[in-house]
């Protein structure tokens, strides 16, 4: 079916419709067409989004000649997990496609717990994709997921970066982390289950109150009737991804235009201050990243705070020593000159 005919039937078909084949296809096959030499892992959970995912794949994969394996994660953080697991093994079989389990056994911490699983589940995706020399992981996010991540990064007060949401592709360790179903309400998932009689499991931690994503989904019908809905909710993180990525691509070249040096990083100081704030404030995150001193990132209210102590010590001529996200930024004659860290032990020793 020709892209153009496939977006009218895409728009024409309600949020309850079941996703049609060639609906399906028209969403995966370029996937794995481009991954048809080192084949792809499906992220099952187990539940109705990503069994729709699984059993809309299998035929896919077949008909292209894509090796696919069907990964699900036991977080082993409430009875009954690996039995789930086990029958997505069964569903996974019913489609033709290898299955395999892999189990956090690492530490659970007693707070934080669902970030620290949500990092130990790519984790380990990642590495059964390694394992099995796949080059992609397609998980089954939606348009409800994308809104629930907006909501939380607006509720966190996040910049255009975190207000962008998931993105359909992102990196994941080297690896390519698809969401092909991004924007597919979940009820056209739920509903291609049901029409086929695929069975599928539903999370209890889902309906746990406990958890802020499970507490917004309960304030999300009351933001949906002043119009701020699923729907709106994902056309602003398209909209904050497109204005992310230009802002990116500006900061980028600002930030080769003002490296004055290579070893140690060096930048022209007062070029920074004239560049607009969120540019600056850009190019001093990729400065730091560039050290690669820390992994991960600070907070944007830090980086605003470094940047706005950093600033006036630029425009006043005033000596600056500081460090920041794991790099030792100084500032002399006109130059903005960042090392990594020292290591704290060793400076301790260097102090006694
Ligand atoms: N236990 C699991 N095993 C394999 N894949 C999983 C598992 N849990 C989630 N996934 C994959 O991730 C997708 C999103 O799942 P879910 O909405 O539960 O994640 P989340 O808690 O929103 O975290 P995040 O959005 O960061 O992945 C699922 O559709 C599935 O593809």
């Amino acid at each position: 079916m020709a892209v153009k005919e496939m977006a009218a039937k895409e728009m024409a078909a309600t949020d309850a419709d079941p996703l049609v084949d060639d609906e399906a296809r028209a969403r995966l096959a370029p996937l794995f067409h481009e991954f048809q030499d080192r084949g792809l892992i499906l992220a099952v959970s187990g539940g109705p989004d990503s069994v729709a995912l699984m059993r809309l794949a299998a035929p896919v994969a077949r008909e292209i000649g894509t090796a696919v394996a069907v990964v699900t994660i036991d977080h082993a953080l409430r009875p009954g997990s690996a039995e789930e697991a086990r029958r997505v093994g069964e569903w996974a079989r019913e489609a033709g496609l290898p299955h395999e389990i892999r189990t956090w056994d690492g530490e659970k911490p007693a707070s934080g717990i669902q970030d620290a699983a949500r990092a130990a589940r790519y984790a380990l995706l990642a590495e059964a994709a390694r394992a099995a020399g796949a080059g992609a992981v397609l998980t089954a996010h939606h348009r409800d997921d994308q809104a629930e991540t907006v909501l939380i990064r607006l509720c966190a007060g996040s910049g255009p970066g975190g207000l962008a949401g998931m993105r359909a592709r992102a990196d994941l360790d080297g690896l390519v982390l698809a969401r092909p179903f991004l924007d597919l309400p979940k009820a056209r998932l739920v509903a291609t289950c049901q029409t086929h009689g695929w069975g599928f499991v539903e999370d209890p931690s889902n309906a746990a109150e406990r958890f802020a994503r499970a507490r917004l989904r309960r304030v999300a019908p009351l933001l949906a009737e002043e119009g701020l809905g699923p729907e709106r909710l994902a056309r602003l993180a398209a909209r904050a991804a497109r204005a992310e990525d230009a802002l990116d691509a500006v900061a980028e070249a600002a930030f080769r235009r003002l490296v004055l040096a290579e070893t140690p990083l060096a930048l022209d100081a007062r070029g920074l201050l004239a560049e607009p704030e969120e540019i600056a404030l850009r190019v001093l995150a990729c400065a730091v990243r560039h050290v690669g001193a820390r992994e991960g990132y600070e907070r944007l209210s830090r980086l605003e705070d470094f940047w706005s102590r950093l600033a006036s010590a630029i425009a006043t001529d005033a000596s600056f020593r500081e460090t920041f996200g794991g790099a030792l930024v100084t500032l002399a004659a006109g130059r903005l000159v960042l090392e990594p860290e020292p290591p704290r032990r060793a400076r301790h020793r260097a102090r006694s």
